[in-house]
């Protein structure tokens, strides 16, 4: 059985860095479902249609990973018939042999429930927009103010909010080096995988 790990947290708390080392370390396919999001806004016109036509092709496009794209995939992530679009892809994704990492919003609460292990990454707002605001080269108090009015328009959206799911283990890496928090993400997996029956 395909073993999936679920991340899930809010804006630059580190998810991705975590989602990318783990699927490195343990061989797995990785995901970044905001991509998707992102995607979906930066093509403009319907979204429902947008995301209906959605292609590999378009998540390669430059500048989705700005902060303007990210507002934009938080606009259109409120749409429920956008959200539905995009729930085949991304569970069948999480199904792949020997694994599959995803990390996003939803993963471990609508996605994939039952995926074996679900990690909530967070960190101090002021922390998540320092960082995020190096890695763009943009103005770290605005970059705060964005953050928080994204967090809460994907927290207090009706369908598949920002949650942490009931099972997931909450990880903190505000005091955290990137390979501190991998070293922890990695003992977790380590931690379920020995836990696993036998094939
Ligand atoms: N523990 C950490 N310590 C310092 N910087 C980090 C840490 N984790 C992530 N970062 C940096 O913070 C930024 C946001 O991380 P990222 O993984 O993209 O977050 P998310 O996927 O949650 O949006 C990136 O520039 C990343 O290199
Ligand atoms: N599974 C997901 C992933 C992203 N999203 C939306 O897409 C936006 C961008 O997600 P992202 O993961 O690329 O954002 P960052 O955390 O990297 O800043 C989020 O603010 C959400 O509105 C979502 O609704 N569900």
């Amino acid at each position: 059985m395909p073993f999936t790990i679920a991340i899930d947290g809010p804006a630059a708390s580190g998810k991705g860095t975590i989602a990318r080392a783990l699927a490195q370390r343990f061989g797995f396919l990785h995901l970044d479902t905001g991509l998707l999001y992102r995607a979906v806004g930066a093509m403009g016109g319907d979204p429902v249609a947008a995301a209906r036509a959605l292609t590999p092709e378009d998540l390669l496009r430059p500048g989705l990973r700005s902060a303007e794209a990210g507002q934009a995939a938080s606009r259109v992530a409120a749409i429920p018939e956008v959200r539905a679009v995009l729930v085949d892809f991304q569970r069948r994704f999480a199904v792949q042999e020997p694994g599959a990492v995803l990390d996003g919003r939803d993963i471990g609460t609508v996605i994939c429930p039952g995926a074996q292990l679900k990690l909530y990454v967070v960190a101090r707002d002021e922390t998540r927009a320092a960082r995020r605001a190096a890695e763009l080269g943009v103005d770290p108090t605005e970059m705060l103010a964005q953050l928080r009015e994204r967090d809460a328009r994907d927290a207090d959206r009706a369908t598949a909010p920002l949650r942490a799911a009931p099972d997931a283990v909450v990880l903190d890496t505000t005091a955290l080096t990137i390979d501190e928090a991998v070293a922890r993400a990695v003992a977790l997996v380590e931690d379920r995988l020995s836990a696993q029956p036998a094939p």
